[in-house]
């Protein structure tokens, strides 16, 4: 299969973090949600890949090519959006259309204003007065508008509201017909994952702690309930970020199937939330 994106060994420190070592691809056709609490390099691990920082090393291949020798024909086939925007707040969405067009061969006007109409774009009003949403849609048109084979994007529902968050999402499943598109996002709206994710990268800390299909993590993940009497010491061991209190235990299991053997039907064993994989994740570090 081919892979739109190849991350390998990248490593990027600033003072008090360090993003460590880290490797994933994103296979084409397939919708990839990056995840991670505050801090944990979701931002840092993008702008690696779009080189708007330097990597202390590793190596970075889109669509199998070195970006830093063929950055011109990648960002041609690129479209991405960030949670801060890069506009000139003086111009108009317009006038702002113009400066941004002619940097690519394939952009579609015809395409753009179709989702200046989806989107309620008001093109004639100066970018500084659109709401932080209008911005984020704005950005969106942007970046569809080339029609990019890998979209790029940090954080971008956040500030939107419900309604438009999941036409957007309904947005990217239509994209994401053409099996040659690739999506890669971060997020903390995790429920928006759990609709159209293929795979998911959660990031603590600054290492990825998994890489794993969405299927995978829902067969493989439990949260476990139950009476603190039956905790034997193996069944502390197997569960992440236990939690004890008088009326019972709670805590995640990465492999159900074992703390299944360990506890039997003596506890309840629940479906987790990608939110409670990561709340317990992260809990289970910190107290470790
Ligand atoms: N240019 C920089 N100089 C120094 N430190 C930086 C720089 N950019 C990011 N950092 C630090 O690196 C760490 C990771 O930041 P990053 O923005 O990648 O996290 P994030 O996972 O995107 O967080 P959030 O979910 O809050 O947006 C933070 O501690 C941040 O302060």
């Amino acid at each position: 299969m081919m892979k739109a994106l190849e991350v390998r060994h990248l490593s990027k420190s600033f003072r008090g973090f360090a993003l460590q070592d880290v490797s994933f691809s994103l296979e084409e056709g397939y919708i990839t949600g990056l995840i991670g609490e505050n801090g944990s390099g979701k931002s840092t691990t993008i702008k690696l890949i779009l080189q708007l920082l330097t990597p202390d090393s590793g190596e970075i291949r889109i669509f199998g090519l070195d970006p830093s020798r063929h950055s011109r024909e990648i960002k041609e086939r690129i479209g991405f959006v960030f949670d801060e925007h890069h506009f000139y707040e003086h111009l108009t969405a317009d006038e702002m259309k113009h400066i941004i067009a002619p940097f690519y061969k394939r952009w579609n006007e015809r395409m753009f204003q179709r989702y200046a109409r989806d989107f309620d774009l008001p093109l004639h009003k100066k970018i500084k007065q659109l709401s932080k949403g209008m911005k984020m849609k704005l950005s969106l048109a942007f970046a569809l508008a080339h029609e990019p084979d890998l979209i790029i994007m940090d954080e971008p529902t956040s500030g939107l509201d419900p309604v438009f968050r999941r036409e957007i999402l309904d947005l990217l499943r239509e994209i994401m017909l053409d099996e040659h598109k690739t999506i890669f996002f971060s997020t903390h709206i995790t429920t928006d994952l759990e609709q159209i994710a293929d795979h998911i990268i959660f990031l603590h800390k600054g290492r990825v702690v998994w890489d794993e299909t969405k299927d995978r993590i829902e067969e493989t993940y439990a949260l476990v309930k139950g009476d603190t009497r039956w905790l034997t010491p193996e069944a502390r061991q197997a569960l992440i970020g236990l939690r004890e209190t008088d009326v019972g235990f709670e805590g995640l299991a990465a492999d159900a199937d074992h703390v299944h053997r360990l506890l039997g039907e003596r506890c309840v064993m629940e479906k987790p939330s990608l939110e409670d994989i990561m709340y317990f994740t992260i809990k289970g570090g910190r107290s470790a």
